[in-house]
């Protein structure tokens, strides 16, 4: 199923619970604007090279919008608009001041050197600045990019428009990023699992985890989880998944990554190695963590699924035919845009910072990322119980509203 269709279906089954009007569904749903441009760069070794690149801006009733930009060579307009639209309703169910955008590049990022890659960013920015700005757009990282991406994205932008680091978020810490920003979508996510865990009465220690992907989300996640005496029994990236029955030591699975200079897991010896596709279906897991790609969990393996709970740290990972066959088996899902939206939310705080030319402590910006996704928790968990629905039905509902309510107030 094409991204933004499951995205389509997930937003129309909650909007089938607010009783919503047909006409007023499709004008939430279609984008204000959608931007394709050519992005060619010249090789190091002087061959040039063509690639597509996107921003796709969803929604901006509840302020600028607002979303990561991902170097992967599935990239394409439906993706970026499917992910557009989730940023518009995760930014409403957090709370933030924000709408919805989202960006990218279909590119291998591994194929290129740094110096290319920074070609690719600055040429990127070249053909979208004007439509990026502090009050308008302002893009943050996501797979495949990161805060080295970001600095490039800004010092190109500057060029343009003049000193304003609020233009971009993810940025080094020395360079007017947050503290914190690296580790808080994971970080969000671990804390989240800690409390679907508790209110599913799951004891840390007898909760083994399995977790997809150890890239910046799925790593930090690992941490956080172990450090709170979760057993994490496999991870996995493309060269496989690794997986120990008594829980991997993630401190030396971080030492490995760090080491590799891809920075990749392969070679990791102090477990079993397992085809890649192995993790989401191992049979003695009971927090399954999908930290990858969307689209991962279909009809033809969510049968397969054992875990009693899934924390959707990927955004859509979980198809919607997949997502009603686990919700008939009673495993309970943890949707992406309330499971990850650690990292806009602590975004959220870096633009903040910017504006006021100020800084937080590292203990500041995690207790209002805790209280923040705790709040969202409980209104998420609260509604669900009380609607007897679902919490991503839950969590659409809470978004949708917000963001219809802005444009009732706005007269629109
Ligand atoms: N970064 C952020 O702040 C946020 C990210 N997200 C979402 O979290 C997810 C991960 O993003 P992020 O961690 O930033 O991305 P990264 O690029 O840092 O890491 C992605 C990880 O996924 C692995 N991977 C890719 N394909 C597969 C596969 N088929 N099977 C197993 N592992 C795979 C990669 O492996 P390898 O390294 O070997 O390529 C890597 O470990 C995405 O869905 C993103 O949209 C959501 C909110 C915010
Ligand atoms: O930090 C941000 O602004 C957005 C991160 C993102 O792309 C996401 O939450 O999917």
């Amino acid at each position: 199923m094409k991204a933004f269709d499951a995205t389509r279906r997930f937003f129309h089954r909650a909007a089938d619970h607010l009783d919503l009007d047909m006409g007023v569904r499709e004008s939430m749903l279609m984008p204000q604007r959608e931007v394709q441009v050519q992005v060619t760069i010249e090789r190091d070794d002087g061959s040039l090279a063509n690639f597509v690149g996107f921003r796709v801006q969803h929604d901006k009733s509840r302020g600028p919008m607002k979303g990561g930009l991902r170097y992967h060579h599935e990239v394409d307009l439906d993706e970026t608009r499917s992910l557009a639209s989730l940023m518009t309703w995760k930014t409403a169910v957090v709370n933030l001041p924000y709408g919805g955008a989202k960006g990218g590049i279909g590119v291998d990022p591994r194929s290129l050197s740094l110096r290319e890659k920074e070609r690719l960013t600055r040429t990127f920015v070249d053909q979208i600045h004007d439509i990026i700005g502090p009050d308008t757009d302002i893009p943050a990282p996501d797979m495949g990019t990161d805060f080295r991406v970001m600095a490039w994205f800004r010092n190109q932008w500057e060029k343009y428009h003049g000193f304003n680091p609020a233009v971009i978020t993810g940025k080094p810490v020395e360079e007017y990023g947050a503290k914190g920003r690296e580790e808080a979508t994971g970080r969000g996510v671990g804390s989240l699992t800690v409390k679907t865990a508790k209110r599913l009465g799951m004891k840390p220690e007898q909760s083994r985890v399995a977790i997809q992907g150890f890239g910046n989300v799925g790593s930090h996640a690992a941490k956080f989880l172990a450090e709170s005496q979760f057993p994490i029994v496999a991870v996995s990236d493309i060269s496989g998944t690794y997986y120990c029955e008594k829980g991997l030591d993630i401190g030396s699975v971080f030492h490995h990554k760090l080491e590799h200079p891809q920075g990749l897991l392969e070679g990791y010896d102090r477990c079993d190695v397992l085809p890649i596709n192995a993790l989401l279906t191992l049979k003695d897991v009971d927090i399954l963590i999908p930290a990858a790609l969307g689209g991962v969990i279909t009809e033809e393996n969510a049968h397969q699924i054992s875990a009693k709970a899934i924390i959707e740290a990927a955004n859509g990972p979980i198809d919607p035919d997949a997502d009603v066959i686990l919700n008939d088996r009673g495993i309970t899902i943890l949707p992406d845009i309330l499971a990850n939206a650690g990292g806009v939310t602590v975004s959220y705080f870096e633009w903040v910072q910017n504006r006021q030319h100020y800084r937080w402590s590292l203990d500041r910006v995690r207790q209002e990322l805790d209280r923040t996704l705790s709040d969202a928790f409980e209104n998420v968990w609260q509604t669900a119980h009380e609607r007897e629905i679902s919490l991503r039905d839950a969590a659409f509902m809470i978004g949708i509203s917000r963001v219809r309510r802005a444009s009732e107030l706005a007269g629109r």
